[in-house]
C-alpha cells in the first residue's frame, strides 16, 4: 500500500534531493509527496508528472505545515536532506518537525544513504507490515494520564 511522503531540503542541499528523487522516480510513482515550498516547486520542475504539493516555505511555517500533518496521521516517512554546515534560522521549526516524526514513529531519512535504505526496505511499499508505527497514543498513557496539581 502506496502512502504519502514529505520531502524537504535545506538550500545546499536542494539539488541533491531533487536529483536523488528524479533518479529513484519510479520508487514515487502513485505516492503522495508533500513538500515544503521551496523544496516543492524546484522538485516539481525535475518530475513534473509526480504528485507532488508544495506547502509554505520552510522558515515561513512549512516545515509546521508538515508536522502537523504527522500528528494526523497523513506522511509516512519524511526525507528531510539537511545542511549540516549551516546555521537556519527556523532551526526551532526544523527540531519541531524532526521531533514529531520521531514521536508518531515515523522513518526520517536526513542524508541521501539513509534515504536509500529506506526506500530499499520491502517496508517502504507496505509500511503495514513493518514492525512499530502502530497507534503511538498508547506509548504516552503515562503522559496522557500524569497527574497534575
Ligand atoms: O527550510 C526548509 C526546511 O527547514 C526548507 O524550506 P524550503 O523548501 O521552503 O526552502
Amino acid at each position: 500500500m502506496k502512502k504519502s511522503v514529505a520531502m524537504v531540503a535545506h538550500d545546499r542541499m536542494k539539488t541533491e534531493l531533487c536529483e536523488w528523487v528524479e533518479k529513484n522516480q519510479e520508487q514515487f510513482k502513485g505516492r503522495k509527496i508533500v513538500a515544503t515550498g521551496t523544496t516543492g516547486k524546484l522538485l516539481l520542475s525535475y518530475v513534473p508528472e509526480l504528485d507532488i504539493t508544495a506547502v509554505k516555505s520552510g522558515p515561513l511555517g512549512g516545515d509546521q505545515q508538515l508536522g502537523a500533518m504527522i500528528a494526523e496521521g497523513q506522511l509516512d516517512a519524511l526525507f528531510f536532506f539537511q545542511d549540516p554546515m549551516t546555521p537556519q534560522p527556523h532551526d526551532s521549526d526544523i527540531k519541531a518537525l524532526v521531533r514529531l516524526a520521531t514521536v508518531y514513529d515515523i522513518p526520517i531519512a536526513c542524508n541521501p544513504s539513509t534515504a536509500n535504505y529506506m526506500i530499499s526496505s520491502p517496508y517502504f511499499d507496505h509500511p503495514e507490515k513493518a514492525p512499530g508505527g502502530e497507534d503511538v497514543s498508547e506509548q504516552f498513557e503515562d503522559y496522557l494520564h500524569r497527574e497534575i496539581s
